[in-house]
């Protein structure tokens, strides 16, 4: 990426937003994606690619000419694109929507929600205006004035280091990392930490878990590559005795972000993570529920539809797939009984390892490790009934990471004939893909909520019920 001052600026109205986080300008027929843009806004902007030949051109705003009525003050320095511009710099990413109020943030996720619902996902605007006329909802009105904001709702934060040895991050589409010397987007817990005044030297990427139910913090430090072994323990060390030294230190661990090992120097590898009826041990950089409220507010939403659907009765037989350490697997096998079954499929060893352990006294849970597309593809045993006929499920909840399910999955999904999916999903454009596969299988999109759970960024998670069509016709 070239820098703002080094390119060419233009002048342009800006036009609908686009997923991404971006809006999108046109300027001589050609289209260019701007961030930091509002819809509807005349601004100043500086090309950061601009290849003669190239489709499309990306822009940064680096001054608003016509501001919207939905432009605000960006509450973090380090990711003000006009503070960065106004220096002939970039701002750090992760707070590319800052600069938009939150009703105004909520209304722009809705939008992009619901363009990709009709664009690649096939669901007609009438029947959108019915299934999503709350568009995306706030999950946090009922905090402080902090988080209601939208600040301190990270509990998972990664960090890289500056060549000088500081903790930063990147720049958007960039390998330049920025110092920075606050988070006001992760828990207080992880400020706390003042990780910012500390020499990073040796270290690559810094990663912390910080429970939101204020129970210890684990930091994560992967030594810089083609360091000595020597030269990476003493890094790790170093740190690990400055982190000692606070009033609550932290775990730490030495990690190697390829194969997710760790080694502890310090404290535990993992963190404990509770919901109002469960308790989960999370191992190093296994997956959680970035916000401090989505364990809640998910599992809410997707097991709140597949109950008022009448499809999580005693006894029944379900699968959680793509079960990181059991979120959704442990109010399932509550909801099913000791005479029901749920079977939890998870592909990275060690959240599995976890699940394992989180979910050990519940007998009706089977922990299957390995590829969901293998698993509901073969013969196995999660994939067969005792008669050796092709396992039906009664109600699955699918929570696959940012690329989606997939064709395959979701034809050997159908083809396990379930009544009802809660599809869980951190990106609208998978999301919406996958609904049309479900559509071209004959299912349907019965219900669709949609959640802010990282203010100030354009991500959104959005939870939705697919039935066979049949079932909404009957
Ligand atoms: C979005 S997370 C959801 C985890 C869990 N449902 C939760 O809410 O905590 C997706 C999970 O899928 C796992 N995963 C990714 N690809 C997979 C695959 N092909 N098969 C099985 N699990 C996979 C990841 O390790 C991660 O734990």
């Amino acid at each position: 990426m070239s820098e703002p001052t080094s390119t060419p600026r233009l002048t342009v109205t800006v036009g609908p937003v686009a997923h991404g986080g971006h809006c999108v300008a046109r300027h001589d027929g050609r289209v260019i994606f701007v961030r930091h843009a509002i819809p509807g806004e005349t601004v100043e902007i500086a090309l950061t690619e601009h290849d003669a030949d190239a489709k499309f051109w990306r822009a940064d705003v680096t001054r608003v000419v016509e501001g919207s009525p939905d432009r605000v003050s960006h509450f973090w320095p380090e990711a003000d694109a006009l503070r960065a511009g106004a220096r002939g710099a970039s701002p750090i990413g992760g707070a590319e929507f800052g600069h938009i109020s939150r009703p105004g943030q909520l209304k722009l996720k809705t939008d992009v929600v619901r363009e990709q619902l009709e664009r690649l996902g096939g669901v007609p605007t009438e029947r959108l205006n019915e299934l999503f006329a709350a568009g995306v909802e706030d999950v946090d009105s009922s905090g402080t004035q902090a988080q209601q904001a939208g600040l301190g709702w990270r509990t998972r934060v990664g960090f890289a280091v500056t060549p000088s040895g500081k903790l930063g991050m990147h720049a958007h589409r960039s390998h330049t990392v920025l110092p920075i010397s606050e988070m006001p987007l992760a828990l207080p817990a992880v400020d706390e930490l003042r990780l910012w005044e500390l020499d990073f030297t040796g270290i690559d990427r810094v990663e912390v878990a910080a429970p939101a139910n204020g129970s210890g913090v684990l930091v994560l430090l992967a030594p810089a590559h083609g360091l000595s072994e020597k030269a990476a323990g003493h890094a790790v060390n170093r740190i690990a005795r400055a982190l000692a030294a606070l009033e609550t230190p932290p775990s730490v661990a030495r990690w190697n972000p390829e194969n997710s090992a760790i080694e502890v120097v310090s404290g535990r590898g993992w963190v404990k993570e509770t919901t109002a009826d469960h308790e989960f041990r999370v191992t190093g950089d296994g997956f959680w529920q970035i916000h401090r409220n989505a364990p809640k507010v998910l599992t809410d939403a997707a097991l709140g539809f597949l109950l008022e659907g009448g499809y999580l009765n005693d006894g029944a037989d379900v699968a959680d797939l793509y079960a990181g350490a059991g979120l959704f697997t442990a109010p399932l096998a509550d909801a099913v009984g000791s005479d029901g079954s749920v079977l939890s499929v998870e592909g990275s060893p060690g959240t599995s390892r976890d699940a394992r352990k989180n979910l050990h006294a519940s007998e009706q849970v089977e922990i299957l490790q390995g590829r969901v597309e293998k698993i509901l593809g073969t013969q196995s045993r999660a994939s067969q009934s005792a008669a050796g006929q092709r396992r039906r499920f009664d109600a699955v909840v699918l929570d696959p990471p940012r690329a989606g399910a997939g064709k395959v999955v979701v034809r050997a999904l159908v083809a396990t004939q379930p009544q009802a999916i809660a599809y869980v999903s951190c990106d609208p454009a998978a999301f919406a893909r996958d609904v049309k596969y479900f559509a071209n299988a004959g299912w349907r999109l019965a219900k669709v909520r949609a959640f802010d759970l990282y203010p100030h960024t354009h991500h959104v998670e959005t939870v939705a019920l697919l039935v066979p069509a049949a079932a909404i016709a009957s």
